[in-house]
């Protein structure tokens, strides 16, 4: 399998494909498994056709899969030998075929190459009778294998295909109504194989039971018989790489603020933004989709900021089609503004992160904004009004752009069903409840299912045991009890900061920062104790505390939700995956470097302000602090003499002194000379 990531598919399918294979590529959201089990099958065919499978819920593959017009999952698209555009794909239909479906079909379409016929494909038609008896006269092989068949069978052609990598033996199908060969081989039964050799002498292939793979295996163990020389060109695989995510040690009672804020991002800005334009319904869709997360998610002032923004602009915007180009230019960050309108744009699963890269993730993230929105909703409004809000914006979001076909024609099967029915707030929320857990329960021990997180009946008795009760020996839900429990678990004081990205630091001040060499000593203490508060902010947020610009989370000071190693002294950046962390991380060093230079004999917290101070600053920033602090120690006359001069200061004033006193020496020897002479010259007879 190939999971290949932009640059590969470039290096390795589509130069393949132009060197003359045909070319097989199936996008994939959650189903990996399936997709290894068809790829694994074709494997063999090589180099006559490539299968390549492309993740297009990875992100970095965005571009690719949109300059392929893949819009959902799965998709397949057959790409004849020497094809040079994405838009020579051919798109397969009825991608939730079999296995076997998906290799006839790929047959089927190499046959149709005519012209573009790859040049390592052997050959696919019939044989004739005149073929079989001149065979050895024209070919160096040591063994020509025959399938009889009927016309319909695909295992002649699977077989030749199969051995295509092997070195001294050829297959070739002969149909059944090839009369002169039947009778030759006296054959019987449809499909049968036959071994001719170079002698002249030919023999029934002694199988078990008469299919592709007793065929295959039989020829390849036939002496004389050997792999060829061909070997795959590729690259490792990317699933190894990205499979190393560091593993997140998550609490399922709370809902984490990066897999909301992750899920958002992908939803609108890779997902949503996957067609070239928004027009008509979808454009609805989108638009209601926005005005809803305005209105009731609870995101942080920077989040709720890009939101609104964003909200406005759609609501301006008149036109029946919103191209993808322009809608992506919308949607990005503005860290200028004196509010910052920031949507992280990385993605990181706390709560969501499966055992493996490719379990759960996005579709859960979905699911827990949805059901957020309801309990807000119901929360923030008259119980009886609207009480379709979220649920239809949510069955409009499925339907335009859920990636997942299978899950969004499900879905839309169910509302169909009773979404209709519902009608208040609060039903709403159950509503979602219970057909998520229908989801869970279909989904359950299926291929989709994280093994390290079964699909349950949700909340388990664990989480919240007076959700549950018994009727008549029979499981129900108390659902007075679920509708507390699903207010108190997608409330705000739920969400959790942890791996979340800082708050972005508004332009205005940064610039600040780098203006302080210029101005007054007053103003530069009042922007170096802004300064510090926001770094401070920073500390909390790290810590899990909230910063004073987030009201909305009071209950984050009472728990400390990230599980810290015991004697940890230094917060590990390392488990902050997010780079832009560090970026700000280094951003404060360059500031505080700036201050240190300037102010060099500030009173250092050594003692007990240097788990703080080490805490806040990890990397360059400490050794910074420590190599000043060291030098102070080692000289405590400084620390008296310097008491508000710097070092600067001080190193003038010894240059002038020292300066000014051979200065006077200098003098003082020019006048005793000068005396001497005159006194020599008056005596002079
Ligand atoms: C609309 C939609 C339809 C889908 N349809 C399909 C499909 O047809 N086939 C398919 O293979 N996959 C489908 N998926 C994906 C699938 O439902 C899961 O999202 C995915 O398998 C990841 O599962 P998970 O273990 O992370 O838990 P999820 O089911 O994604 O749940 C996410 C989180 O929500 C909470 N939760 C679980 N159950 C409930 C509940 N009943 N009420 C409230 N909260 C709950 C839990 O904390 C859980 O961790 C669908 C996803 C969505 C959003």
């Amino acid at each position: 399998i190939l999971n290949l990531k932009k640059n590969h598919i470039l290096g390795s399918a589509v130069l393949q494909i132009e060197e003359g294979s045909t070319g097989f590529i199936t996008p994939i959201l959650r189903n990996r498994r399936e997709v290894n089990c068809r790829a694994s099958s074709a494997t063999e065919w090589r180099p006559a056709v490539i299968l390549a499978a492309i993740d297009c819920a990875d992100e970095d593959n965005q571009e690719v899969c949109s300059d392929f017009g893949i819009t959902g999952f799965p998709t397949m698209k057959f790409f004849r030998a020497f094809s040079k555009k994405a838009e020579d794909g051919i798109r397969l239909t009825n991608p939730g075929a079999t296995v076997e479906d998906l290799r006839h079909a790929i047959i089927t379409n190499l046959e149709q190459s005519q012209d573009s016929w790859p040049p390592a494909c052997p050959p696919l038609e019939p044989a004739s009778a005149e073929e079989v008896r001149t065979f050895f006269q024209r070919n160096k092989d040591q063994y020509l294998a025959l399938i009889f068949e009927k016309s319909n069978s695909f295992v002649g052609r699977e077989v030749a295909l199969d051995m295509l990598q092997y070195e001294n033996v050829a297959v070739r199908r002969v149909l059944s109504s090839e009369e002169e060969l039947v009778a030759k081989f006296g054959v019987t039964t449809f499909p049968s194989g036959y071994l001719l050799l170079r002698n002249g002498s030919f023999s029934r292939l002694p199988v078990h039971i008469e299919a592709r793979s007793f065929y295959t295996y039989y020829l390849r163990t036939l002496s004389g018989i050997t792999r060829g020389s061909y070997k795959l060109n590729t690259t490792a695989s990317t699933s190894n790489e990205s499979d190393m995510t560091p593993r997140i040690r998550a609490d399922r009672s709370k809902l984490y603020m990066a897999d909301l804020e992750s899920a958002l991002h992908y939803s609108l800005r890779v997902e949503a933004a996957r067609a070239s334009a928004l027009s008509g319904a979808q454009l609805a869709a989108f638009k209601c989709y926005v005005a809803a997360l305005v209105k009731y998610f609870p995101g942080r002032p920077c989040v709720q900021t890009y939101l609104q923004t964003l909200d406005g602009w759609l609501r301006n915007w008149t036109e029946s089609e919103l191209p993808r180009d322009v809608l992506k230019e919308a949607m990005k960050n503005n860290r200028d503004a004196s509010n910052p309108a920031v949507l992280p744009t990385n993605v990181t699963w706390v709560g969501c992160q499966g055992s493996e890269r490719h379990f759960r993730g996005y579709p859960c993230g979905l699911w827990t904004i949805f059901h957020l929105l309801t309990v807000q909703a119901a929360q923030n409004g008259p119980d009886k009004e609207l009480p379709l809000e979220v649920l239809s914006t949510m069955r409009c979001y499925v339907r335009h752009f859920f990636g997942c076909q299978e899950c969004a024609e499900h879905f839309e099967a169910m509302a169909a069903k009773s979404m209709d029915r519902v009608s208040s707030r609060e039903e709403a929320v159950l509503w979602l409840w219970s057909h998520h857990n229908e989801v869970n329960a279909r989904l359950a021990g299926g291929d989709t299912e994280d093994p390290k997180f079964p699909k349950l009946q949700w909340p388990p008795p664990d989480m919240c045991p007076q959700c549950h009760k018994e009727e008549r020996g029979v499981h129900a839900w108390e659902e007075p009890a679920v509708v507390t429990f699903l207010k108190a678990h997608f409330s705000p004081a739920n969400i959790y900061m942890d791996y979340a990205e800082p708050d972005p630091l508004p332009r205005a001040r940064e610039e600040t920062g780098t203006r302080l060499g210029t101005e007054g000593p007053r103003v530069e203490r009042g922007r170096e104790e802004e300064e510090e508060e926001k770094e401070a902010e920073g500390e909390a947020r790290v810590a899990g505390r909230p910063s004073s610009a987030e009201p909305r989370r009071p209950s984050i000071v009472r728990l400390n939700p990230k599980p810290r190693e015991v004697g940890e002294d230094i917060v590990d950046l390392d488990s902050f995956s997010e780079q832009h962390f560090k970026s700000q991380a280094l951003r404060a060093a360059v500031t505080r470097r700036r201050r240190i230079n300037k102010r060099d004999t500030i009173p250092l917290p050594l003692n007990s302000g240097e788990g703080r101070e080490r805490r806040r600053v990890p990397g360059i920033l400490l050794r910074e602090v420590e190599d000043v602090g060291e030098g102070l120690r080692r000289s405590p006359w400084l620390r008296v003499l310097g008491l508000g001069f710097s070092r600067l200061d001080i190193s003038l004033c010894i240059t002038l002194y020292f300066l000014s006193s051979m200065c006077l020496l200098a003098m003082y020897t020019f006048f005793r000379l000068r005396t001497r002479s005159r006194k020599g010259r008056a005596g002079f007879p």
